[in-house]
């Protein structure tokens, strides 16, 4: 099984190389590697695209246990200043993936050298980003020869200290719908805006219109965000644009709340065109299952709390998404966030993660499946 040392050696080394959504082609190589050093007679390993299967056959099984991790990147520039910082510009572990992958791996090394009773699946899923790995991943037929009874995930917290283990039962994260609004008018001089059609001032009436949509027509009751991540629109000072791109993120509680927001969102964009008499293309990108927490969480629940090795909390619902919450739609199971103790969160270029929640993770989860399949 790997040392604290050799898991925090396989961390930076991902660390280093963050690839985006299917592309994680040097991640792939590398865990394949990492999982054939292993005494691996009982392991079966299988890829799907950039993704990796591993079949952990038990020596009585009466169940199959699943256990995922995400293995892509983000588009972000990396800013923590650490010796082991990404060495491909504009990408970054920003959201943790990294120590999700190491987690994995450092589980899998002691089920390699302790054949476990019941059957284990180690999903390393491509694209959680974006555009989602989860849904076509669970969809093939491999996963299915090998679907788990039920199965779980972590999330790396930020904001709670190394040693934190939070879950809740019913809904963890949100519904999620991205988002792109591509606004064409006509473009001219700064000093004739009566000859064109200025796409700028039309793009920002419709972020702002979309703003209400959750201020005025979701239940307060109920909850939305509309984040518009992204605008790129116009090329100088004293030129009118004739073009603008939007890009966004709808997350809700509820998938009544996701319609409403969606059907709004397309008649502001109706609106935007009617009223700025310009083209306005709404397009949609990838939606997330909410993760929904079944039962099962309970066991982990109370496994946790009465654990010396963790501080265990009831967590509050997010509006973060997982498309973990495809597998959850179809199978049983949980996720449950890991506190990494770090003053920049998720998606920050500076996020750095206390590498010490590593070991305390492997260790729980070995512990609790040990628990699980008494
Ligand atoms: C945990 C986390 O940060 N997840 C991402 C998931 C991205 C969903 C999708 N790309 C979207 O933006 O809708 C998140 O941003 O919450």
């Amino acid at each position: 099984m790997y040392t604290i040392e050799g898991m925090r050696a396989i961390r930076r080394h991902l660390h280093q190389q963050p690839e985006l959504g299917f592309e994680e082609h040097k991640t792939q190589l590398f865990l394949l590697d990492k999982i054939g050093e292993m005494p691996n007679g009982h392991f079966r390993v299988k890829t799907w695209r950039t993704g990796i299967l591993v079949f952990v056959e038990g020596f009585a099984p009466v169940q199959t246990i699943g256990y995922r991790t995400d293995m892509d990147g983000l588009p972000i520039k990396e800013e923590t200043g650490l010796s082991f910082a990404s060495r491909y510009d504009g990408k970054m572990h920003a959201c943790g993936h990294d120590l999700h992958m190491t987690i994995a791996i450092g589980i899998l090394s002691h089920y390699a050298e302790n054949q476990p009773k019941d059957n284990l699946l180690f999903v390393f899923q491509p694209a959680e980003e974006g555009p989602g790995g989860a849904e076509p991943m669970l969809n093939t037929d491999l996963f299915q020869q090998w679907r788990p009874d039920w199965m779980f995930a972590l999330h790396i917290a930020p904001n709670e200290p190394v040693g934190t283990v939070t879950t809740r039962e019913g809904l963890l994260f949100a519904n999620t719908a991205e988002f792109m609004v591509h606004l064409r008018g006509k473009g001219g001089h700064a000093a004739y805006p009566h000859q064109a059609n200025d796409m700028v001032v039309a793009a920002s009436h419709l972020v702002t219109q979309i703003q209400s949509v959750v201020a005025r027509r979701v239940d307060p009751m109920d909850s939305a965000v509309i984040t518009i991540g992204k605008i790129e629109s116009g090329t100088k000072e004293n030129i009118i644009a004739e073009r603008a791109d939007t890009e966004g993120t709808i997350r809700t509680l509820s998938s009544e709340a996701m319609n409403l927001v969606q059907e709004h969102v397309k008649k502001i964009g109706a609106g935007i065109a009617a009223s700025f008499d310009c083209d306005v293309d709404v397009e949609w990108g990838s939606q997330y299952k909410q993760v929904w927490n079944s039962e099962k969480v309970a066991s982990f629940m109370a496994f946790s709390e009465r654990s010396s090795d963790v501080n265990f909390r009831e967590a509050a619902m997010a509006m973060t998404g997982e498309d973990f919450g495809f597998f959850l739609e179809k199978i049983p199971g949980f996720m449950f966030w890991l506190g990494v103790d770090s003053d920049k969160g998720l998606h920050d270029p500076k996020l750095n993660p206390d590498e010490a929640a590593i070991p305390i993770a492997v260790d729980h989860i070995i512990r609790y499946l040990a628990d699980e399949m008494k």
